[in-house]
């Protein structure tokens, strides 16, 4: 068994948590309020922009110029797909480049993009690739399984986790790149190198999960402070 399908059999469990989590449910259903659906609006532009920091690095440290050019591409995407989001965005949310890096970053959100960075200092596409890849492949199974639901057909829900475009999809798709990288990259890795990229991977699925949460309970840094300094509002994780 190859290092990809070793890691996508033990990821299915979190696929299919992430598919029950009343967030995604209730974009299936269209109950999400504007609360919610804001604070995931914010949170996933600057999520998006430290994606960003994390393709440069897959950039930087690829061990063939193809590589390079696969993440090139993608971060091109990444940037344009930033760029119409960010003039989407109403008055009232933070909508250029610089009032982006002023939103400020709650906790799970801060706990992701963390593990994701703390790959980069490896210098190694195989640690670097799976905490990012494992994002791409969850938002494109949601895709697939939002596709088979019978969803509500009004803004914002309807064009909700619809990652699941041509560039994304079949052999030649970024999902399927991705995992012959990570397998290639396995081949001249040691054992205890190929699980650390496994739990990597998995543990970004883990926090896929966290990240819906929070969105869902629109957990804030001033939550954790209430719950811990005054007992207010209970268990929020
Ligand atoms: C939290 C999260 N994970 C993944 C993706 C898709 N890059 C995203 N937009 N947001």
């Amino acid at each position: 068994m190859s290092l990809s399908q070793d890691i996508l059999f033990d990821a299915q469990p979190y696929l299919i948590a992430n598919e029950k989590h009343p967030f995604v449910q209730g974009i299936i259903s269209g109950q999400l309020t504007s609360g919610q659906l804001r604070y995931y609006d914010e949170q996933d532009i600057a999520f998006e922009y430290n994606e960003v920091a994390v393709i440069n690095a897959l950039i930087n440290y690829s061990t063939s110029t193809e590589q390079a050019l696969l993440f090139q591409k993608r971060q091109d995407m990444q940037l344009t797909m930033l760029r119409d989001w960010l003039k989407r965005e109403p008055e009232s949310m933070p909508h250029d480049w610089e009032t982006l890096k002023q939103t400020p970053i709650q906790p799970i959100n801060q706990v992701y993009r963390q593990h994701m960075a703390a790959t980069i200092q490896t210098h190694s596409v195989l640690q670097i690739l799976p905490s990012f890849a494992a994002g791409e492949w969850m938002y494109v199974e949601l895709g697939k399984f939002m596709a088979k639901q019978t969803r509500v057909q009004k803004e914002p829900f309807q064009s909700f986790l619809s990652m699941s475009g041509d560039a994304f999809l079949g052999p030649n798709g970024y999902i399927q790149q991705f995992f012959n990288i990570i397998d290639h990259e396995a081949e001249s890795a040691t054992a205890r190198e190929q699980e650390q990229a496994k739990q990597t991977f998995l543990k970004s699925c883990l926090l896929e999960w966290y990240f819906w949460d929070a969105a869902y309970k629109e957990i804030t840094w001033d939550n954790w402070k209430a719950v811990a300094l005054e007992g207010k509002g209970g268990p929020m994780i």
